[in-house]
């Protein structure tokens, strides 16, 4: 199946707009986890385990792996998720981008050796950055365009012929690099007002919405300017406040009543 087909049927079956984002920090984990590669895959598959039938996607961060040399703990995470929740989407956010030739294998690294189903890229060096990953007919192509954190204005927002950069972005990724209709935004939850410009040039172009929870992002603004007449169209990410709920033994429990409460907040302005 590909990757808008697994997208809007896990956004039916689980009646959720919501992604968990897994961001396993080892400071952060559970005292009763190993602080290492094995307490982070322990933790992943609890709060998988506790929250699958709650969410459209997880969205595993690959800095959290990488920096602690846990890149095994991140495969055998997205292998337990294909594995035991095959109907729900994995994004690998890695914000990838690079000349042509090392872009093939950064493609190789996220659906190859990870086999997630979709990865974040950088469209900052242009579509021939992104060919070896939107060439992947099967796998989505998740394209930063306004994001979430504080100084996303300072180069997204530069002025070309009289419109913002991101809308630039936006229209490229939606009249010429979405050709196998595998793409999505990175759109901030912190701007509604930028999402509901993104979401009135685009059509039904499913956005990756970081910046809800921990980033204080508003939820009811957020659905209502992105929302598609469908009431979808968004994969709205939460990882901190729903990992760290609890720093308990109840971590997975305290987790799953997060994401049942952030699901059902954004189904009531759906
Ligand atoms: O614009 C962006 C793009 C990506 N992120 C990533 O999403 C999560 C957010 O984590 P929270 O704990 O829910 O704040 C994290 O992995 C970021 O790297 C983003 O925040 N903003």
């Amino acid at each position: 199946m590909r990757f808008a087909e697994k997208l809007a049927a896990a956004w039916a079956a689980n009646d959720s707009l919501v992604c968990v984002g897994l961001d396993p920090d080892p400071q952060r984990l559970p005292a009763h986890l190993s602080r290492d590669a094995a307490g982070i895959l322990a933790f992943n598959r609890a709060i998988i385990d506790a929250t699958h039938d709650l969410v459209c996607a997880y969205k595993p961060q690959i800095a959290y792996f990488a920096a602690c040399g846990a890149e095994e703990a991140l495969r055998e995470s997205i292998a337990y998720i294909r594995c035991n929740y095959p109907a729900i989407p994995v994004i690998l956010d890695a914000k990838r981008g690079d000349i042509g030739s090392t872009a093939e294998q950064y493609a190789v690294e996220a659906f190859d050796r990870y086999a997630a189903d979709a990865v974040t890229i950088n469209p900052y060096m242009g579509h021939d950055s992104a060919e070896p990953f939107l060439r992947r007919a099967d796998k989505g192509v998740v394209v930063l365009c306004r994001t979430s954190n504080p100084g996303a204005a300072d180069f997204q927002d530069l002025d070309v012929d009289g419109r913002p950069l991101y809308e630039i972005v936006a229209e490229n990724v939606a009249r010429k690099w979405n050709a196998n209709n595998n793409c999505m935004l990175v759109l901030g939850a912190t701007w509604p007002e930028q999402v509901a410009r993104v979401r009135a040039l685009v059509g039904d172009l499913p956005f990756l919405v970081p910046g809800v929870g921990a980033q204080g992002g508003d939820v009811e603004k957020l659905v209502r300017a992105g929302r598609t007449a469908d009431g979808a169209g968004l994969v709205i990410n939460s990882s901190r406040a729903i990992l760290y709920a609890s720093s308990g033994e109840d971590f997975a429990e305290a987790a799953r009543n997060e994401t049942r409460k952030l699901r059902d907040l954004i189904n009531a302005y759906r």
